[in-house]
């Protein structure tokens, strides 16, 4: 199959999204127009032509900075709800039957926005999105590592107090460097206690240790990122026999300069050494990436066909935390798709 037609193949097929962070996914045109609002106040273009130059990023560290000068252009519940609405929009639009959507409620409290009015923007989101467009949407509560334990305290007091229906899970994100994972652990303890799922991210930036941190310290079912679990074979054959999966977001590590090349990126590596993975796309308009291009990328670097796309969209599915019958419509679905469009 020639790369245009396993491209249009990717766009019609149904996925599942597991990986990918709310404010990150605004569109550009949500951006400018918010950033609009705040001209003269804000570093962010009001020009969505402005915005790739604006998103290309020097490492990590400056990501988050910039990830923050977004976040911060979201003053009120009627900004969250539009944002998320659009989000899900953008999803369905992909084909995207199921998506575990990364939001981060501390960084919103903390400019002003009520937690409760912030878990109703989301909960109307959700629910409309599933009306309108038959996509089931989840949350992952993440704390933000860059702001700290109180950041935790806050997200872990957020989740449990207001537990919107949607979510699922509880994660960590932000910088690793200068932010262990061990000291998170009373925080999921208690999020994992209340039935909460552990996935926090890990190795995206830092090597192997972190990863193993978060799972012996945090619990972790699935991992972020994980990707530089690939410089440790004990861990890989670890993560293989318990059956922990990895979140994999080829163009984030490019763009974030985790990874230098993509031929250098360790999907293949992984895959190879029978670890779980799916495929997702992280911030995708920051990174000027689709969550389609995410599965035409992993396509090159795993040297996948159709049927292969197919089985690798499976993963995301059997990955997630959605219910039985959420999985097995969508697999099904995936069957059928598969069988008609090969
Ligand atoms: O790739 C990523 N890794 C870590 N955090 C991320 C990523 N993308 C977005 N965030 C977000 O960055 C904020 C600051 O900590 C958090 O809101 C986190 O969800």
């Amino acid at each position: 199959m020639a790369s245009d037609d396993l491209a249009g193949f990717i766009a019609g097929l149904p996925k599942a999204e597991l990986h990918v962070h709310h404010v990150g996914s605004a569109s550009p045109r949500t951006v400018a127009e918010l950033a609009a609002r705040h001209e003269g106040r804000s570093p962010v273009p009001a020009d969505p032509a402005l915005l790739a130059e604006y998103f290309t990023f020097t490492d990590f560290a400056h990501f988050v900075e910039v990830y923050l000068s977004v976040v911060d252009l979201i003053r009120d519940a009627e900004d969250v709800r539009t944002l998320t609405y659009g989000v899900a929009q953008d999803l369905a639009a992909q084909q995207v039957r199921y998506a575990e959507l990364t939001v981060t409620p501390y960084s919103s409290v903390a400019r002003g926005i009520p937690a409760e009015a912030f878990c109703e923007a989301i909960e109307d989101a959700r629910r409309e999105a599933e009306k309108e467009f038959g996509l089931v949407l989840r949350w992952c509560f993440d704390i933000p590592g860059e702001a700290g334990l109180p950041s935790a305290e806050q997200t872990l007091r957020i989740a449990l107090d207001q537990r919107p229906d949607g979510l699922i899970s509880f994660g960590l994100g932000g910088p690793e460097i200068g932010v262990p994972r061990p000291q998170f652990k009373p925080y999921f303890d208690a999020a994992r206690a209340a039935g909460l799922r552990s996935v926090p991210h890990a190795g995206e930036t830092t090597g192997a240790q972190t990863v193993w941190d978060a799972i012996r310290e945090l619990g972790a079912e699935r991992i972020g990122h994980g990707i530089f679990a690939a410089e440790d074979p004990a861990l890989l054959e670890y993560l293989g026999e318990h059956g922990i999966p990895l979140e994999v977001c080829p163009t984030s590590n490019l763009r974030t300069r985790a990874v230098a090349d993509l031929a250098e990126h360790p999907l293949a590596k992984l895959v190879a050494a029978g670890v779980p993975v799916s495929v997702n796309s992280d911030d995708p308009p920051m990174f000027g990436t689709t969550l389609n291009n995410e599965y035409l990328v992993a396509a090159k670097l795993l040297d996948l066909d159709a049927a292969g796309v197919a089985e690798l969209a499976r993963q995301g599915v059997r990955h997630s935390f959605a219910s039985g019958q959420v999985k097995s419509a969508l697999l099904a679905e995936i069957d059928a798709y598969a069988a008609t469009a090969s």
